[in-house]
């Protein structure tokens, strides 16, 4: 079963995680199909508008702990190569393609998850969607695109707490704080969500493309802030911190964690 598909029609594509037996978690061969639909997407003139949606209860649950043990097993230094490799350049990449981009969310929106939906320019939630950084419980940072993209949304005061409790927040709360853009009763929302892209799609492409340019000129620079999560990213990943809270989330225990 392919981990994500892309179809496109009537100036659509419609790109779907599709790995729900693992809640859409990322591994290597989702975050590689990913990143290879929105390079054909961006490459594709007869698309006009994106919609990004997920199979199952949950639209995506970040990187795959699973996948990521092994990673830190063989070398913890390795690890988070990942980042650079499939995270910057998929997360990027989305933000700079020029049509205006959907994400359907349902079910937990978390960690990488999260930097996935947050790139997109409209997200549409269902009403018991839910939102959690997720970073700080398994002892990483989130200092990347997704941190400026948190603080530019709902404000340094809001993403400090968000980040450092590992809140997870509602679809309601999230409309609330200007996270997102619309709410639908659940079993709306995937309609909606396509509803709006299709909107897109037969919009006037051109000044979209120049709305979007406006906005990200307005931003600052997403570049700097992933590159610099990359930095931040390779210490804590050989931490004992980091280590042990991986193998409690997959022991199905509570992590403690000791500072180191
Ligand atoms: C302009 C754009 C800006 C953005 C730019 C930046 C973006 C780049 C970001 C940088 C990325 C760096 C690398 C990535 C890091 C991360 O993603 S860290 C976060 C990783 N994810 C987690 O830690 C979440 C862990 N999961 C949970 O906390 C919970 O599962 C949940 C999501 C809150 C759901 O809880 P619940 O509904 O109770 O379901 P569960 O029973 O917990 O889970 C169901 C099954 O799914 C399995 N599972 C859940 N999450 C994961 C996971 N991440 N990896 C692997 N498996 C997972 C869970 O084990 C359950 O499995 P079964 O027991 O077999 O049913």
């Amino acid at each position: 079963m392919d981990s994500a598909t892309l179809t496109v029609a009537d100036g659509l594509a419609v790109l779907t995680l599709n790995r729900p037996q693992a809640a859409n978690a990322l591994d290597v061969a989702l975050k590689t199909a990913l990143l290879d639909a929105v390079r054909s997407i961006a490459a594709d003139d007869a698309v006009r508008a994106v919609l990004i949606r997920a199979e199952g209860r949950n639209f995506c649950v970040g990187q795959d702990l699973g996948e990521h043990a092994d990673a830190l097993s063989r070398s913890p230094e390795r690890a988070m190569d990942t980042v650079a490799e499939h995270y910057n350049p998929l997360i990027s990449g989305i933000a700079a393609l020029e049509v205006p981009v959907v994400a359907a969310v349902q079910g937990a929106c978390v960690g990488a998850g999260l930097g996935l939906a947050l790139a997109a320019d409209v997200v549409v939630a269902a009403e018991s969607a839910s939102f959690a950084t997720a970073f700080t419980a398994i002892g990483l940072a989130s200092d990347s695109g997704l941190t400026r993209t948190l603080v530019d949304a709902i404000g340094a005061v809001r993403t400090r707490a968000f980040i450092l409790l590992g809140t997870t927040i509602s679809a309601a709360q999230a409309l609330d704080w200007g996270l997102i853009a619309q709410v639908a009763a659940d079993d709306e929302a995937a309609a909606t969500a396509e509803a709006v892209a299709r909107r897109l799609a037969a919009g006037p492409t051109a000044a979209f493309a120049a709305v979007k340019s406006l906005v990200a000129a307005s931003l600052p620079p997403l570049d700097e802030a992933l590159e610099r999560e990359r930095a931040g990213a390779i210490p804590l990943a050989a931490t004992a911190d980091h280590t042990g809270a991986v193998e409690a989330f997959l022991a199905k225990r509570r992590p403690a964690f000791t500072g180191r």
